[in-house]
């Protein structure tokens, strides 16, 4: 049959996916039946039979994918906050802490991807790089460049990755060679971005423009108040940084006196919005979280970058308790991994430290984590009713995740190489999910979609 008489794709096997935040639900010998034009989930039967299925088969304009003994279907990752240009740096920080990071690893090379063909290369393997770890949806920063920030979106697009793409605002306080020339020209190079994404994806079905001030420090209250305007007349998302480092929250309680807290300097301008994605959010006060909870900001929780740039542990359990909408980022490169689901297992880890101090209730479980990495990160770029799940209506962004079974009797996997995590066979589907998050990679990948067209297919083994 010709790919494009193809109008429905019917996946079968076993569907994994959160209904809240502490409970996954798993459809055994289920199907669910994707509209090839828009990529949406047009039906979900909770059991077929092998009959039902060879019927479907049989039809004119059906295809069937299927999940494998020991694979099953899970919604795409979404990552709420991640560097593009950062990417080459993934893994170099030594022991740095957020501001010399910045001078010293950041700075320089997001720099030097004013080199259109230098940033081509960055980003083509950054986005095949986030998508072979199942990333169907990205927050990403870019640099300060139009070209290339103009370049990432447009490999977003070709490679069929949903994203956000933001240029990063900064005028104050950057080295010379790397900060805006004036808070008008960084209000139009941000202008000249989104038009070139309104140009490229004019619905933005699949890029959206992200207003994105770096954060508090290297931004003079010109250009904040000039992108709050921007924002409340483009009805765009904006991203930044809040309270990730203790030297950060002084520094910026010393540039901007006026104010009593740094989520209120953003608030001041109008940047504190229920579009707004605020990045780490670590040592938020209680006034703080009341503030960001009443504005209905989200925040997306970095916990490989806390640790890595040993900047602390985010006390995730309060921002669920007072209502706040929280996902994961990978922060690249602050966090050294592209993975959100070493972000899923990180967030469950440095919860735990959290819960020495705290209690045990501020501990994460695996369904949490999975949810933060997967509905929680669509509500915090607003996207829950389109993606997150496998519900009537929304697109089909999904991964097939394959585990390995070991055989019974002695001897070699057939087919293996399928990945790091072993099954035995007498682990229940939430066992085995566990497994997959403490002790999975890409390798357990095997497919990826976005609004169902495929955007990775792992080669055979
Ligand atoms: O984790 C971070 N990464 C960055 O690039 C950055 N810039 C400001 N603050 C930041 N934090
Ligand atoms: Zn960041």
């Amino acid at each position: 049959m010709e790919i494009s008489e193809i109008r429905r794709t019917v996946y079968v096997g076993t569907f994994i996916y959160s209904t809240s935040l502490t409970k996954l639900e798993v459809l055994e010998n289920a199907a669910v039946i994707v509209g090839v034009d828009k990529g949406t989930i047009l039906a979900i039967e909770k059991t077929v039979t092998e009959e039902t299925v060879g019927l479907w088969e049989g039809e004119v304009g059906t295809k069937i994918v299927r999940a494998g003994e020991g694979q099953f279907f899970f919604p795409g990752f979404i990552d709420t906050h991640i560097h593009a240009p950062q990417y080459p740096n993934s893994g170099i920080f030594g022991s740095s802490t957020l501001l010399d990071w910045l001078d010293r690893y950041t700075f320089p090379l997001e720099a030097s991807l004013s080199n259109p063909s230098k940033a081509h290369r960055v980003y083509a393997r950054c986005v095949s790089r986030t998508l072979s770890h199942g990333t169907t949806t990205a927050a990403y920063y870019a640099t300060r460049d139009v070209t290339s920030t103009n370049i990432l979106a447009s490999v977003c697009f070709a490679a069929g990755q949903r994203a956000f793409v933001g240029r990063c605002c900064m005028d104050c306080l950057s080295p010379d060679y790397y900060r805006d020339e004036s808070p008008a020209q960084a209000i139009a190079d941000t202008k000249a971005c989104a038009n070139y994404i309104d140009k490229l994806d004019p619905t933005h079905a699949l890029v959206t423009p992200i207003i994105t001030p770096r954060f508090a420090p290297s931004c003079s209250r010109e250009l904040l108040a000039g992108l709050g305007a921007y924002m409340a007349e483009s009805g765009l998302p904006c991203q930044t940084h809040i309270s990730e480092n203790k030297a950060e929250v002084a520094f910026v309680a010393e540039l901007f006196p006026e104010y009593d807290s740094y989520a209120s300097v953003y608030d001041a301008y109008g940047l504190l919005q229920p579009k707004t994605v605020l990045a780490h959010a670590i040592y938020l006060s209680d006034a703080e979280i009341a503030l960001v909870k009443r504005r209905g900001a989200k925040v997306s929780h970095c916990p490989v970058s806390n640790t890595a740039l040993t900047s602390g542990a985010a006390k995730v359990r309060r921002l669920l308790d007072e209502g706040i909408v929280v996902g994961l980022g990978t922060d690249v490169s602050g966090g050294y991994s592209p993975s959100i689901l070493e972000a899923a297992r990180q967030a469950t880890m440095t919860s735990r430290f959290v819960a020495l101090t705290d209690g045990e209730a501020a501990k994460l479980g695996v369904e949490e984590a999975l949810y933060l990495a997967t509905r929680g990160g669509a509500e915090v770029l607003g996207l829950e009713k389109k993606v997150g799940a496998f519900e009537l209506g929304m697109e089909w962004d999904a991964i097939l995740v394959g585990l390995t079974d070991v055989p019974e009797e002695l001897g070699e996997v057939v087919g293996g190489g399928m990945g790091p995590v072993d099954v035995f066979g007498w682990e229940s589907w939430l066992e085995k999910v566990a497994k997959w998050v403490y002790c999975g990679d890409d390798r357990n990948v095997l497919k990826v979609w976005v609004s169902g067209k495929i955007v990775h297919n792992k080669p055979e083994q």
